[in-house]
């Protein structure tokens, strides 16, 4: 196989385990050079046990995970070519920026006279320059996760894994972030990203892998998977001022809504099973029945309803190129 040919990554068979409660079933994926990947699944669904397998931080109890043809558990050199951005926050708060990724960048192994053009380069995709003076515990949380990022991208990865970088930031800062994934990605990086945000995953990424209970239930190219929907008609999404009392679950689900996301709040339906009504009608129907709703958002078919689909058939898909 010639080296262009390897795959950014390969996870064969791989399972694990925490103290013998399985986390991730003997799971199969492939990463393509130069593409983003995001990550779905509910809590629990092992998205995290993925990017640390990936990592090299944890090692799978069978099967196999290479990275650029590398193990990356075993072999430190293969490790040098991924960036990991934990969830959580993981900086020295009374240091600047800068000093955080000198010791970030010592930490990666990278020399001294190396170290200088590292941090400028990662402060500079991380649009980080104004604030590369500040303490870390001074920044907004939507800097931090920046920082936490450009600490990953000192050796220059091929490979970046974020786990969920844009929790519990502001909308701003969000899109500051999606731009430095952007930007990442337009030099060639491969990145892994885990999300629980659909629009973040459409936005983001050329493919995606749904999980649910350690195991992929969905996974392929992003405009391929959405394609089929393009001829779907529009669904509607009931927001309710409140959880509703039992009369008006009943009178939701006549309507043939369910529940969306696990919030009693928020409930969806297609558009026939919603009886073709258009969104004004069908909010004064549901209100006329004792449905305290307060929107009805009329939207097309994407990224969530595939989401839904996949946890809600169970077998493993896997759509081609
Ligand atoms: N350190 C740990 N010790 C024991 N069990 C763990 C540990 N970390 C995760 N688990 C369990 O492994 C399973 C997968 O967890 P994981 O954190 O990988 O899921 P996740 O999809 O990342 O969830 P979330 O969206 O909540 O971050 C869960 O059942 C979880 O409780």
């Amino acid at each position: 196989m010639r080296t262009e040919d390897t795959p950014l990554a390969a996870v064969e068979g791989a399972a694990f385990a925490y103290r013998g409660r399985a986390a991730l079933h003997r799971l199969d994926l492939t990463l393509v050079r130069g593409t983003t990947l995001a990550l779905l699944g509910p809590n629990g669904a092992g998205k995290t046990s993925l990017i640390r397998l990936l990592a090299g931080r944890l090692r799978p109890d069978a099967g196999s995970v290479r990275v650029l043809g590398g193990d990356p558990h075993a072999d430190r050199a293969t490790r040098r070519k991924i960036g990991f951005v934990p969830q959580e926050i993981a900086l020295y708060p009374r240091l600047t920026v800068a000093e955080n990724l000198d010791v970030f960048a010592r930490l990666a192994g990278l020399k001294r006279d190396e170290r200088c053009g590292a941090v400028a380069a990662a402060i500079g995709r991380c649009a980080l320059l104004e604030v590369a003076g500040r303490v870390v515990a001074t920044l907004s949380g939507g800097y931090q996760r920046r920082v936490n990022i450009a600490a990953s991208l000192l050796a220059s990865p091929d490979l970046i894994l974020l786990d969920e970088p844009t929790q519990g930031v502001d909308l701003e800062a969000r899109a500051a972030i999606h731009a430095v994934l952007a930007g990442l990605r337009a030099a060639g990086a491969g990145l892994v990203v885990s999300t629980h945000d659909f629009s973040e995953a459409e936005r983001l990424a050329d493919r995606v892998a749904i999980l649910a209970d350690g195991r992929i239930r969905l996974t392929g190219p992003l405009a391929a998977l959405m394609r089929p929907l393009e001829a779907a008609p529009p669904e509607h999404e009931a927001v309710l001022e409140g959880a509703p009392d039992a009369a008006a679950e009943a009178a939701l689900r006549r309507s043939g809504f369910a529940p969306l996301r696990g919030d009693a709040r928020f409930w969806r339906a297609d558009h026939g099973a919603a009886g073709g009504l258009d969104g004004a009608a069908l909010l004064v129907a549901l209100r006329a029945n004792g449905v305290p709703a307060a929107e009805i958002r009329v939207r097309r078919p994407g990224l969530e309803t595939l989401y839904r689909d996949a946890l809600a058939e169970g077998p493993s898909l896997e759509t081609a190129a």
